[in-house]
């Protein structure tokens, strides 16, 4: 499990610690991460050329004194630098033989720089870049605030993302966030300190920080209300059955899925359930959908019903979790339907025509808010944005917002609702009504293919039926989901992925 905290979380266990060691051995420990890293990237630290590009605080610290280190191993080092930096770790640099050049827009002609070194332009910092074997971005840590400065800025986006290490954070990207404005650097991976920051995780932040190592240095950190799962943890969630288990014990999932137009959703989600954790699955379609899923999966029990028929979706037996959505249209038969599964006290997951009928009507969120058992809502963006719409949110202000802070407003929504919001998207958002918080990173973007949300429907509600509540059930579900993904040929059809489901077991 990755825990990720946020900088004044960051800040306060540095404080503490800070009081108790002796001055610069942190960032000692944090460099020793960094320089292993690095070297272990390099292959051959000797004759190496690396390039620190070298902000004026902390973070610019570290990378100076990684690059010292470097230097010492008989690496060929450059600092370049927008303004001044780090004393210590400039000293510890040019002591070890590299080289400071501070970056001052066009080749200068003469100049003093401001502090040791030598002045150079854009020009030599490019061909430094372009020759670098490494790049450390020591630019910008927990201390970047807001967009990056043009002075940074230039040197950020001439960084190459393949032979990139970011320092801490990548530079530009809002710790806290993940919130990318305006320029920042790309990196291949980073070397983080202490605890994952969130920005790493979630948004523009976790595509620009690539593979991302975790170097403790002892910070006492706060139970996260932010994690990621691994494979491990998602292996251990997964509910198992027992020598004294029947297909009921298991857990019976109630789907209502797949209409005239849509009958394939009804098939995808049906595969996806039967690859999770319920017994027995109860599939409630109209005539067209309820015929592709006899045919395609045998195993389900089908119910025929007509369409809005709701005291027939209900009749069709007892479930421990419904799931309705997939498939459906967002009309008057599919409100009738959600309304009666709103009142069922077991857990329901809701998505797609079942999330457009909530988007049409405030009332819903009362109805939402007054169940007893646990709610799962799994929209896309754009169903999100519908969707809070109804509770009077502007939507124009709500997307610029998903931009800037996108699981505050995920957080927002499940707390409003009293639900578990899982928002699909690259690194899916699964947050409960008190704001404790999953973010997904297995998977690919060839699962952005019509119908792989279906299959995540049918996982979803069976992982619910299984036992696990809707926190663990979107989690796990999205988990395994991106998981198959990354197993499947490209391109990849969503049909695809029940199958690859079957093979992650280990118990
Ligand atoms: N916490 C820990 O446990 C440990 C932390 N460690 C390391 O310390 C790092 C944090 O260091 P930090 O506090 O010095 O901040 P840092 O990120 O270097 O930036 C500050 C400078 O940036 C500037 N600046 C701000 N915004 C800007 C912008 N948009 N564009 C341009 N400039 C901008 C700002 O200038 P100012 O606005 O004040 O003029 C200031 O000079 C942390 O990430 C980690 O690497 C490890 O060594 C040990 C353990
Ligand atoms: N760029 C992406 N990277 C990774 N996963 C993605 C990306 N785009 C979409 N996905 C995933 O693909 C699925 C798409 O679901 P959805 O939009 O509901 O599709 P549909 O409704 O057609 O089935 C979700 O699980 C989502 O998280
Ligand atoms: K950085």
């Amino acid at each position: 499990m990755r825990s990720a905290h946020t900088v004044a979380q960051v800040r306060q266990a540095e404080a503490r610690l800070l009081a108790s060691l002796p001055p610069g051995l942190l960032m000692q420990r944090a460099v020793h991460g960094l320089l292993s890293h690095a070297a272990r990237r390099l292959g051959r630290v000797y004759g190496a050329r690396v390039v620190v590009l070298a902000g004026g605080g902390d973070n610019g610290g570290d990378a100076l004194w990684a690059g010292a280190r470097l230097a010492a191993r008989g690496a060929r080092v450059d600092a370049l630098a927008p303004g001044r930096t780090h004393p210590a770790g400039t000293a510890a640099l040019l002591a070890a033989g590299g080289r400071l050049h501070t970056v001052s827009g066009p080749e200068p002609a003469d100049g003093q720089p401001p502090g040791p070194g030598t002045l150079a332009g854009d020009d030599t910092a490019a061909r430094l870049l372009a020759m670098a074997d490494l790049v450390l971005d020591g630019l910008l840590g927990i201390g970047g605030k807001g967009g990056l400065r043009p002075e940074y800025a230039r040197l950020a986006v001439r960084a190459p993302r393949e032979r990139t290490v970011a320092v801490d954070v990548p530079s530009g990207v809002d710790s806290d966030t993940g919130a990318v404005v305006g320029p920042a650097v790309r990196a291949s991976s980073t070397v983080t300190f202490g605890t994952y920051k969130r920005g790493l995780l979630v948004g523009a932040g976790a595509e620009h920080a690539g593979e991302v190592e975790l170097v403790d240095i002892g910070l006492t950190l706060p139970a996260a209300d932010l994690v990621a799962l691994d494979d491990a943890d998602a292996d251990l969630l997964l509910p198992v059955p027992v020598s004294t288990d029947s297909k009921y014990t298991r857990g019976v999932l109630g789907l209502v899925a797949g209409s005239n137009s849509y009958p394939g959703a009804a098939v995808l989600a049906t595969g996806g359930a039967l690859r999770a954790a319920a017994g027995y699955l109860r599939v409630v379609s109209t005539r067209v959908a309820a015929d592709h899923v006899r045919r395609a999966h045998p195993e389900a029990v089908v119910t025929e019903i007509d369409p809005g028929d709701a005291d027939a979706v209900l009749a069709a037996g007892r479930v421990q979790a419904w799931a309705v959505g997939s498939g459906l249209p967002a009309d008057g038969h599919t409100a009738r339907i959600v309304a009666a599964l709103l009142t069922a006290d077991v857990p329901l997951l809701l998505d797609a025509g079942a999330l457009g009928v909530l988007a049409q009507d405030a009332g819903y969120a009362r109805a939402l808010r007054e169940r007893a058992a646990p709610t799962l809502l799994t929209p896309h963006e754009g169903e999100f944005v519908r969707l809070v719409a109804a509770l009077g949110w502007d939507t124009e202000t709500t997307v610029g917002e998903l931009a800037a802070d996108r699981l505050a407003v995920v957080r927002r929504c499940a707390a409003e609702l009293g639900v578990t919001v899982l928002l699909k998207g690259n690194r899916t958002l699964i947050v409960d009504r008190d704001g404790l918080a999953r973010v997904n990173t297995t998977g690919t973007p060839w699962l952005a293919t019509a119908g792989s949300g279906d299959v995540l429907t049918g996982l979803c509600g069976s992982l619910l039926a299984g036992g696990l509540d809707a926190l663990d059930a979107g989690s796990v579900g999205a988990h395994l989901h991106g998981r198959a993904a990354s197993r499947a040929g490209r391109p990849l059809a969503a049909s695809d992925l029940p199958a690859l489901l079957r093979q992650r077991r280990t118990r």
